[in-house]
């Protein structure tokens, strides 16, 4: 379980402090997929960044699995990150002189973890990338190259993955393909995740949605339509 406590984060001071996040409490329970969403600069990409420990709050907790991020020293939050912790990026992160294979192993080659090979294969026929294991990204398309970073991530069988945009450069198809990949590795693996997203399409992949307004938790919408959460994005729109 992921969980935040009264979540702030302060950009610089004085009178020109930008305050980001202004309390932010959420509980994210292990095996669910939650979206995150509002308007630009209400503080999802510094929830995220906090939340995943690639940057510190200026107060409140981070408790992933029971531990307080807050209290870890730079080179043990640096462990967790790689340990415990999976990225997907709307860009993809891959190394271009390694094939499919080589990209997926190389995180637990890096970390001195031993790659469980059945796992492995299994990941990657998962994502439908069973017959380009000796390909490199350059022979890929974006979502081919998408579902090797997912794949990348989930076999290292991280606690939670977080997902920033991970659908933002794609087209509707290879997005909805993504899409479903990463609802499925939550049913059929129970794994966490947690996405930033301004798609309702995508966030109706979701379980839960949490919508953020000016740093705050403004509401949460389970088991979302994107009909929903267009409707909630655009009445939140006419309040501002
Ligand atoms: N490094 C920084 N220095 C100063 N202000 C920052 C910094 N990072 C973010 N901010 C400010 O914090 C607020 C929240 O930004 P954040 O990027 O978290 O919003 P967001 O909801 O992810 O926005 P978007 O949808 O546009 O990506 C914004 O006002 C932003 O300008």
């Amino acid at each position: 379980m992921l969980r935040t406590d009264a979540l702030t984060k302060a950009y610089g001071g004085g009178p020109g402090t930008v305050h980001a996040l202004r309390g932010l409490s959420v509980v994210i329970p292990a095996g669910t997929f939650t979206a995150v969403m509002g308007p630009s600069g209400s503080g999802k990409s510094t929830f995220l960044h906090c939340a995943a420990g690639l940057d510190r709050p200026t107060s409140g907790s981070v408790l992933l699995g029971g531990v307080d991020l807050a209290g870890l020293s730079e080179a043990r939050l640096t462990e967790l990150r790689r340990d415990r912790i999976g990225f997907v990026f709307q860009s993809y992160n891959l190394v271009s002189s390694l094939t499919v294979w080589q990209n997926v192993g190389l995180p637990l080659r890096l970390a001195g973890r031993r790659i469980d090979q059945e796992w492995a294969r299994e990941v990657l026929a998962h994502v439908g990338l069973a017959e380009r294991l000796a390909h490199r990204p350059a022979e890929l398309s974006g979502g081919q190259r998408q579902r090797v970073a997912i794949a990348r991530t989930l076999v290292a069988r991280p606690e939670v993955i977080f997902a920033d945009e991970p659908t933002g450069a794609l087209d509707t198809e290879s997005g909805r393909d993504v899409l479903g990949l990463l609802r499925t590795a939550v049913d059929t693996y129970r794994q966490t995740i947690v996405m930033v997203t301004h798609d309702p399409v995508a966030a109706a992949h979701a379980d839960r949605v949490l919508f953020l307004a000016d740093g705050r938790l403004a509401d949460t919408l389970d088991a979302p339509s994107a009909e929903q959460v267009a409707a909630w994005l655009g009445g939140l729109g006419s309040r501002c």
